[in-house]
């Protein structure tokens, strides 16, 4: 048995508890200082979540973040990172507080860094630089990816997962600890790859899911969204994906996989991303949405396609990336970051058909 501590009570990281029970361990689940009516709550009943929507196991022992100390941090075996894209520094803060030797840190996290380079970094990079300074680079680090609905988790509904790290053997021993029959965890040695997906299908979920309130089915008695377009521009996201994966580090055929289509087809199913990229498709502006029906929400896409921007349109400067095999990136980032409507149909999909080989 093994401790495991969660930062981050959101429904990702409290779901994650599940598995990681049900294996026999021991799991402290973190709130951070924003999640405190959570923990009041699971300390009330554990078992109670408010906002998962489905039960926890009353084995977890749920902490505010002040009660965790050095001494739980010395004792975890394992530390999961929990938190979304926003939190990520303030995670590094309590890991550089809790993390006294070398351990796994595994990061359902999903988001670029930008890293003043030409390129943005993976989130493990920077967990890494920022243990390093603490002499404790050598921590390993996973990088979970995949479709893995926080609630369907809990339910224990069947999914498939990839934990990726640098070295295959880490990745294994943890897959070892929270395999259970529907929480079924791949391995994969491209944690690069792994973590570009992740966080990019959040971003291509936004244009593939506009694509669902754009074109209507007419003929039918209750209009229904139209779908070849959605499954056409879903293919576009995975080529870009695929071309991005290997720009930024990783390996092309990740995007295939579970971090990059099994996960791109989740999200575009429901959630944020897909919500934001619906309205957008219904011709609102980012700022209406994010300033309207989805004011105070996080949408992690959004993050990812401000951090990928600056490197993006340098590569293009530069002319080590063609801006002709990105047009729904392209797209995206006009309607993210000048706020313009969102702008992508079969025409613009026509100039993406290149050859794979002159698209790179
Ligand atoms: N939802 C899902 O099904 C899945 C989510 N993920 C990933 O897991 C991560 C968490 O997602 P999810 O659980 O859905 O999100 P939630 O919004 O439920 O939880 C996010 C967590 O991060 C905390 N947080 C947000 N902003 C900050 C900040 N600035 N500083 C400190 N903490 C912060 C939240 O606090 P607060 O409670 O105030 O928001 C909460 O603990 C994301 O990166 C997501 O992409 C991965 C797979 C599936
Ligand atoms: O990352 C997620 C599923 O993988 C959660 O999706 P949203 O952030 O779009 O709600």
């Amino acid at each position: 048995m093994a401790k495991i501590l969660i930062l981050g009570a959101g429904v990702m990281g409290s779901s994650l508890s599940v598995p990681a029970l049900d294996n026999g361990h021991e799991v402290l689940l973190a709130g951070t200082h924003l999640d405190v009516e959570i923990i009041d709550a699971l300390k009330a009943d554990r078992s109670k979540h408010p906002t998962l929507r489905a039960p926890l196991p009353t084995e977890v022992i749920p902490l505010q973040i002040g009660e965790v100390g050095p001494e739980q941090g010395a004792a975890a075996d394992v530390i999961v990172v929990g938190v979304s894209s926003p939190g990520i520094d303030w995670v590094i803060g309590q890991l550089i507080r809790l993390v006294d030797r070398p351990k796994p840190i595994a990061l359902v996290t999903k988001g670029l860094a930008e890293t003043g380079h030409e390129k943005p970094g993976a989130f493990t990079d920077r967990v890494r630089n920022a243990l390093g300074a603490k002499g404790l680079g050598d921590c390993a680090l996973i990088g979970i990816g995949g479709p893995c609905i926080a609630r369907e988790l809990a339910l224990r509904q069947p999914t498939s997962v990839v934990f990726a790290s640098d070295e295959l053997s880490v990745a294994a021993d943890f897959a070892r600890m929270m395999q259970t029959e529907y929480y079924r965890v791949h391995t994969s040695d491209d944690l690069l790859g792994v973590e570009a997906c992740a966080a990019l299908k959040n971003f291509y979920a936004i244009g593939v899911s506009a694509m669902i309130s754009r074109y209507v089915n007419p003929d039918k008695a209750e209009p229904a969204p139209a779908k070849n377009p959605t499954a056409a521009v879903f293919n576009q996201a995975i080529q870009e994906m695929a071309r991005l994966a290997a720009w930024i580090g990783g390996r092309r055929e990740t995007a295939f996989d579970l971090a990059g289509a099994g996960d791109l087809h989740v999200t575009v199913g429901g959630g944020r991303n897909s919500k934001l990229g619906k309205h957008l498709g219904a011709n609102l502006a980012v700022t209406q949405v994010m300033e309207g029906p989805l004011k105070g929400e996080t949408v992690e896409g959004l993050d990812t396609g401000r951090s990928l921007a600056p490197g993006l349109f340098s590569a293009f400067e530069r002319g080590t990336l063609n801006p002709g095999a990105f047009p729904l990136a392209c797209a995206l980032l006009d309607a993210i970051l000048k706020n313009k409507l969102f702008a992508f149909d079969h025409g613009s999909l026509g100039t993406a058909l290149y050859p794979m080989e002159t698209t790179s």
